[in-house]
C-alpha cells in the first residue's frame, strides 16, 4: 500500500531533509521540522485511506503523466495493481501494452476535462473514464485526476432493459394480432350467411330481415341442429345492436343450481365459497347488446319467475344483492321443445311464454326443405376439403342419397357426415355411394324420386353400370376375371369401359 504514494512522498521527504542539512538548525528546530514532517505523513495517509473508501477508481498523475497514486477501487475495477503503474509514465504504460489508450495525455494536451469509454484489458470490465486537469496559478497542468466508473452492470441492465422492451413489444404485437384474429373470426361468424334456397329457408330469411332492426323479443323454434343459433346470430348481426355484446347461454348445459349465479351474478359475500368481490352475471355482460337464451325449455321454474321480472322491469338484482341494476338487453330465446306443451304440463310459466314469444320464428326440419340439401352439402364439402386438403367429390347419385335420408340431426348431422366423408375419401376424390350408404345406413342402389326426375332412366342405368364395372374391376384387377363375374364377354367390358369413361390403365400395365 505504501508503494502507491512512495515516490511522491520520497521526493518530498528528500527535499525536506536536504533543507534541514543545509540550514544548520539546532536540535529543537530539527525536532520541530521532524514533527511537521510526521504531520504531513499522517495527513497523506489519511488522504490515502479516504481514496480507498471511494467506490470509483482514482488514478492521479503529475503534469507529465507520471502515475502518483491509484486507489483500491482502481485495482478492483481494472485488475491492475498499484505497483504495476505507480511511478511509471502513462506513455510508458501505453508502450508496455498495459493500456491500449489513455485519456491522461489528452487531458494534459487540452487542459480540459475529457470523457471516454474504456475497457480493462485484464478483466474486460467496461468503464466510463473522466479525466480532470488540476491547473496551477499559471494555468499549467499540475496534476491529472482520472475517475473510472464501472459500467458493466449498467450496460448489462441496459441490455436487459432492451431485451424486455423487445419482449413487451412482441407481446403487444401478439395482443393486437390476437384482437384482429378475434375480430376476423367474429366477422366471419357474423357474415356466415344462412345457406339455403328452399322456399322455407327463404321465408325464415325474410322474417329475420323484417324483425332484426326492431328491438322485439324473438322465440326461435326448430328441431335440434336445424340452425336456431344461426338464425339468432343473423338477427343480432343485422340489428342496431351489432356493435354491442352478444352473449349466448345454453340453459341446458349449465347445472340448474349454478344457472342463477351465471345469469344474474352475485353480490359481495353473497354466500360462503363465493368470490369475495362478487361476480358479474351474463345479463349484466349483455348490457346494451343481445342475449340468446338457448334451450329455454330447460330453465328451472324458480328462475323462470326471476327472468319474467327481468323482462318486465328491465333490471336485475344480483344474488344476495339489494340494489337493482338497470339493463338494456334484447332477449332472444331458442328451444327444440314445444313450449306450449310444457305450459300445459305445468313445466313452463305461461306468462313467460307469452313474454318470450312476442315474435316466433320456426325453422322447418331439413327433411322438409330438400332443395337446401345439395347446396349445404356442397358448402360443407368446400369447407372440409380445404380443412383437410382433400378433393372429395359427390356425384348426382350421391346427392340423391343425401336427399333421401331423413336427417334427424338436421344440418348439424349433415355437416358431420360431410366431414367424415371428406376424411375417408380416397385421393381420387370420388366418394363411392357404398361409402355414403354405409354412413347414412341406407341402401345405395335405392334411387330417389328426385334422381329419377333429374337423370332419367338412361343416365341412371349408365351410372349403375359404371359403378358396378368399376367396383368389380377394382376387386379382381383384370377385365377377364371381371367378365367372368359379371357374366359378359371380356370385349363387352372393354367396350363399355371406353363408353363410360372407365380407365383400364392398371390392367395394361400388368400385361
Ligand atoms: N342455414 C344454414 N347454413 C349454414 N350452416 C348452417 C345453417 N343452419 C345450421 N347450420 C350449421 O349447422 C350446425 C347446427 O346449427 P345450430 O347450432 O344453429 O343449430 P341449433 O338448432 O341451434 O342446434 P341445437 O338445437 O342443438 O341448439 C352449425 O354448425 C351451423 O353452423
Amino acid at each position: 500500500m505504501k508503494d502507491r504514494i512512495e515516490s511522491s512522498e520520497a521526493i518530498f521527504l528528500q527535499s525536506l531533509i536536504k533543507k534541514i542539512e543545509k540550514s544548520n538548525l539546532d536540535t529543537a528546530s530539527s525536532r520541530e521540522i521532524i514533527n511537521s514532517l510526521q504531520k504531513v505523513f499522517s495527513e497523506l495517509s489519511d488522504l490515502r485511506d479516504i481514496g480507498d473508501y471511494l467506490y470509483d477508481g482514482l488514478y492521479i498523475t503529475d503534469g507529465n503523466g507520471k502515475t502518483l497514486y491509484v486507489n483500491k477501487a482502481y485495482t478492483r475495477i481494472t485488475g491492475i495493481r498499484a505497483d504495476e503503474v505507480v511511478g511509471k509514465y502513462v506513455d510508458e504504460l501505453l508502450a508496455e501494452g498495459v493500456y491500449l489508450n489513455a485519456v491522461t495525455p489528452e487531458v494534459i494536451k487540452c487542459k480540459k476535462q475529457v470523457n471516454a469509454m474504456g475497457e480493462s484489458l485484464k478483466n474486460r470490465t467496461k468503464m466510463l473514464i473522466t479525466g480532470i486537469p488540476v491547473l496551477d496559478e499559471k494555468g499549467k497542468v499540475k496534476k491529472v485526476v482520472i475517475i473510472d466508473r464501472e459500467i458493466t452492470e449498467l450496460l448489462q441492465m441496459k441490455d436487459d432493459l432492451e431485451v424486455s422492451q423487445k419482449k413487451m413489444k412482441a407481446v403487444e404485437k401478439d395482443k393486437v394480432k390476437n384482437a384482429l384474429e378475434v375480430e376476423h373470426l367474429r366477422k366471419q361468424q357474423l357474415n356466415k350467411n344462412m345457406i339455403g334456397n328452399s322456399l322455407e329457408t327463404q321465408k325464415v330469411m325474410k322474417l329475420i330481415r323484417q324483425i332484426a332492426g326492431l328491438d322485439v323479443t324473438v322465440l326461435i323454434t326448430g328441431e335440434t341442429g336445424s340452425g336456431k343459433e344461426v338464425v339468432s346470430t343473423e338477427i343480432y348481426a343485422n340489428s342496431s345492436r351489432k356493435d354491442g355484446p352478444y352473449i349466448k347461454v345454453n340453459c341446458a348445459a349449465i347445472p340448474a343450481n349454478l344457472l342463477e349465479a351465471e345469469l344474474f351474478g352475485y353480490a359481495k359475500g353473497a354466500f360462503t365459497g363465493a368470490i369475495s368481490s362478487g361476480k358479474i352475471g351474463l345479463f349484466e355482460l349483455a348490457d346494451k347488446g343481445t342475449i340468446l337464451l338457448d334451450e329455454i325449455g330447460d330453465m328451472p321454474m324458480e328462475l323462470q319467475s326471476k327472468l319474467l321480472r327481468v323482462i318486465q322491469h328491465k333490471e336485475i338484482t344480483r344474488i344476495g344483492g339489494t340494489k337493482p341494476i338497470k339493463l338494456d338487453v334484447r332477449i332472444l330465446s331458442a328451444t327444440n321443445c314445444n313450449l306450449k306443451d310444457l305450459v300445459k304440463q305445468g313445466r313452463f310459466r305461461e306468462d313467460l311464454y307469452y313474454r318470450l314469444n312476442v315474435f316466433p320464428i320456426h325453422i322447418p326440419p331439413l327433411r322438409s326443405r330438400i332443395e337446401d340439401i345439395e347446396l349445404l352439402a356442397r358448402h360443407f364439402l368446400d369447407v372440409y376439403n380445404s380443412k383437410y386438403a382433400k378433393n372429395a367429390i359427390i356425384d348426382k347419385m350421391g346427392f340423391g342419397m343425401l336427399q333421401q335420408y331423413s336427417w334427424p340431426g338436421n344440418i348439424r348431422e349433415l355437416q358431420n357426415i360431410l366431414e367424415r366423408l371428406v376424411i375417408i375419401s380416397e385421393q381420387s376424390g370420388n366418394i363411392s355411394n357404398e361409402q355414403l350408404g354405409a354412413l347414412l345406413n341406407i341402401n345405395p342402389s335405392y334411387v330417389s324420386d328426385l334422381v329419377v326426375e333429374e337423370m332419367g332412366l338412361k343416365e341412371i342405368v349408365s351410372n349403375i353400370e359404371k359403378k358396378t364395372i368399376e367396383r368389380v374391376l377394382a376387386q379382381c384387377g383384370s377385365t377377364r376375371k371381371a367378365a367372368q363375374i359379371l357374366k359378359i364377354d371380356q370385349s363387352t367390358i372393354v367396350k363399355k369401359a371406353k363408353r363410360l369413361g372407365i380407365g383400364l390403365k392398371d390392367e395394361k400395365m400388368h400385361h
